[in-house]
């Protein structure tokens, strides 16, 4: 069976207001505000998968080119068979404001984008993970590991990607599976069922090739950031 995440778009009043304030409201700037809030920026809720949630225009393309470069500037990647990054406790600034942003972003719309429990701990997240993908390159399926609290959120840079979510346990030959769709500049937030009960896996073994309603999509280098915390000992 093949499902595909209807938009449960949901604009609440207050968000652009909130957007503005978490962007700082710099009236010299006004292009970049604008630019920062977008015209889509909305959560988004995956019908299918309780617990994940996506927001499409999470970042605007100023902002993401600002990250690139402070992630790219951290000499990570100097070498190519250099593809994954991982940091525990005190994450870089870039990645602290990006955690701040998403408390603040949830914590403006009246939805039940992540259970406050998981919004109010402190820290939000003290691990990171920055993966590097070429063209072809993927992740197969997993849920993550369980050293890992509940509350995980992926943020896509560069290049769109298909992301299948399927369940965790599946009776034999059901091919049940969700796509979505993730765009640079987006995010996802997983908790409860997402999280736990379904995997995930980006599949572009073929060149690269992956297909979004029935297009093809260009593949080039894609650069994720997954922000997540540790289960106390
Ligand atoms: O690159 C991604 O979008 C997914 C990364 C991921 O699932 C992980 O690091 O556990
Ligand atoms: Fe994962």
């Amino acid at each position: 069976m093949r499902r595909s995440p209807k938009n449960n778009s949901i604009m609440d009043d207050n968000e652009v207001e909130n957007l503005r304030a978490a962007f700082g409201d710099s009236s010299d700037d006004d292009d970049v505000v604008d630019q920062a809030i977008g015209d889509t920026t909305v959560w988004e809720r995956v019908e299918e998968i309780n617990g994940l949630w996506l927001c499409r225009n999470f970042l605007s393309s100023a902002h993401q080119s600002v990250l690139l470069s402070a992630i790219l500037s951290e000499g990570w990647f100097v070498e190519d068979s250099i593809n994954q990054a991982m940091r525990f406790g005190d994450l870089p600034s870039w990645a602290i404001e990006l955690s701040d942003l998403i408390r603040e972003t949830v914590e403006s719309v009246d939805l039940r984008v992540l259970p406050s429990d998981l919004l109010w701990r402190e820290p939000l997240f003290d691990q990171l993970i920055v993966n590097l993908y070429q063209p072809g390159e993927g992740i197969c399926a997993h849920v993550d590991l369980l050293r890992f609290e509940d509350g995980i959120a992926i943020l896509s840079l560069e290049s769109p990607c298909v992301m299948r979510f399927s369940p965790a346990e599946k009776e034999e030959e059901e091919d049940e599976y969700v796509d979505v769709l993730l765009n640079p500049g987006s995010l996802i937030l997983m908790s409860g069922e997402a999280r736990y009960q379904w995997k995930h896996e980006i599949n572009r073994k073929q060149n690269g090739f992956q297909v979004w309603q029935g297009e093809e999509i260009d593949q080039k280098r894609r650069i994720s950031i997954t922000l997540r915390k540790l289960c106390q000992a």
